[in-house]
């Protein structure tokens, strides 16, 4: 439901998406923009009379002249309403890579960190049913499919916090009605009329849009039933996960005849999750690779896919790590190896972990006896001296030393339904 205005109406959406017991410590990421202004006031009349205290955050990315004065501005918003302030800045730019993207990575860093310092768990962001519907466009210019022009969900977890989204069903207007009908003041960020933003040049085609009845609320709802549509293929993708998927240290392997057998939608999923769970890869793989990858299993063939290597092993295929990906990877002991591995044996002095590499392999005499092929162990973790090889637990040369992975076993089909 979308609102038209008054604030009394705002207070009940905000309320509705905290629990009957709220945080005893809330965060507002507040940007000095009018979305999220509104947040920190509607937040502070919300929770004035429960035992809630508001804490406040602006990230200064000191990539705009004008940064430094919005966040100041905010500060002095935010004490003046009585809330605690924290400037945090940002100077990480290096001139490589996608600026935004890089600014966005950090400042969710940087929120976190810092409600993490200030014992806050939950921390709210003032995105509305614009972003959303400016979003679903963005990704639909990407040629995305189901879980890309899914909702942004209205909570998730980052770094042990909760990010909430109360806003979400609200549009951009009703705010700006509010700040208005109280007289209250935000920062016209002037980048919002800098068409060179991808996101700018999509809330004038949304403008265009608008009287062909495809609107931020219509878009809102889309996205709302592409969550659910995802849900469910998680849901089947989970299912064929634990029909044909088995572990076996580390590596996954797949029963071929029950994979091909599955609607294509949800083997690429299983694919996915496969490749992303060895990996550790937060982001997908391009869509060709995927598609010829799945080609390959197809015609049972082996084949490379995220970092990952497709053994075709008869009735089965095994994926796992591929040994080009973690070459050069060298950790202390004591430290993870790979995100994943943890390895654990005598304390020795200028010992390292790095994969056991065909040199390493060819001094495990009895590889052959652990049942996986050459070139699955060569990526595996092994203790090193220099180059003296110490120990290769997962190749038959365990030494007094064991490798178990992080997250375990259950953690491959558990991550399936986590969204
Ligand atoms: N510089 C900032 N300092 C503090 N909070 C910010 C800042 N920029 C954005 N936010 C918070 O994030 C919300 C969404 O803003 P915006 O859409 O620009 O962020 P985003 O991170 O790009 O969003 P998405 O998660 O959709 O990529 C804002 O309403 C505000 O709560």
């Amino acid at each position: 439901m979308l609102l038209t205005n008054t604030g009394a109406e705002l207070l009940s959406v905000l309320r509705a998406q905290f629990p009957a017991q709220p945080p005893k410590r809330l965060g507002i990421a507040v940007s000095g923009g009018g979305d999220s202004v509104a947040l920190l006031h509607l937040a502070r009349r919300c929770f004035a009379d429960e035992d809630v205290e508001l804490f406040a955050a602006t990230v200064d990315h000191g990539l705009r002249p004008e940064a430094a004065d919005e966040a100041q501005w905010v500060k002095r918003l935010a004490t003046d309403l009585g809330i605690v302030h924290e400037t945090l800045t940002w100077r990480g730019w290096d001139g490589n890579g996608n600026l935004q993207d890089h600014a966005r990575r950090a400042r969710y860093e940087l929120l976190t960190q810092w409600a993490q310092r200030n014992q806050i768990v939950t921390l709210a962001l003032a995105h509305t049913a614009d972003d959303q519907a400016e979003t679903l466009l963005m990704r639909l210019c990407r040629a995305a499919g189901v879980s890309g022009l899914s909702a942004m969900p209205s909570r998730r977890m980052q770094d042990g916090v909760v990010l909430v989204r109360p806003l979400l069903s609200v549009t951009r207007e009703t705010l700006r009605n509010f700040l208005n009908a109280e007289k209250l003041n935000w920062c016209e960020d002037p980048s919002n009329m800098d068409t060179r933003y991808e996101r700018i040049r999509v809330r004038k085609v949304l403008d265009s849009l608008r009287p062909l009845g495809l609107d931020a609320r219509v878009l809102t709802e889309v996205a709302g039933n592409m969550a659910r549509a995802r849900e469910a293929l998680d849901w089947y993708t989970f299912l064929a996960a634990k029909d044909l998927a088995l572990i076996d240290a580390g590596d996954v392997l797949l029963d071929l005849r029950g994979f091909r057998t599955l609607p294509e939608e949800i083997a690429r999923r299983l694919l996915l999750h496969v490749v992303g769970w060895i990996s550790g890869d937060r982001y997908p793989p391009r869509r060709a690779a995927v598609a010829e990858a799945m080609a390959a299993i197809r015609h049972e063939r082996s084949a490379q896919l995220g970092g990952c290597l497709i053994l075709n092993q008869g009735r089965r295929a095994r994926i796992c790590r591929e040994y080009k990906a973690v070459e050069d990877l060298q950790v202390q002991l004591g430290e993870l190896w790979d995100g994943r591995w943890v390895l654990s044996g005598a304390v020795l002095p200028e010992a390292e972990i790095r994969p056991l590499g065909p040199q390493g392999l060819s001094q495990c005499p009895n590889w052959r006896e652990t049942g996986r092929p050459h070139a699955a162990l060569q990526s595996t973790p092994a203790i090193w001296q220099g180059e003296s090889l110490i120990a290769a637990p997962l190749a038959g040369e365990s030494r007094g030393w064991a490798a178990r992975l992080k997250s375990g076993e259950e953690d491959f089909y558990a991550s399936l339904l986590s969204h």
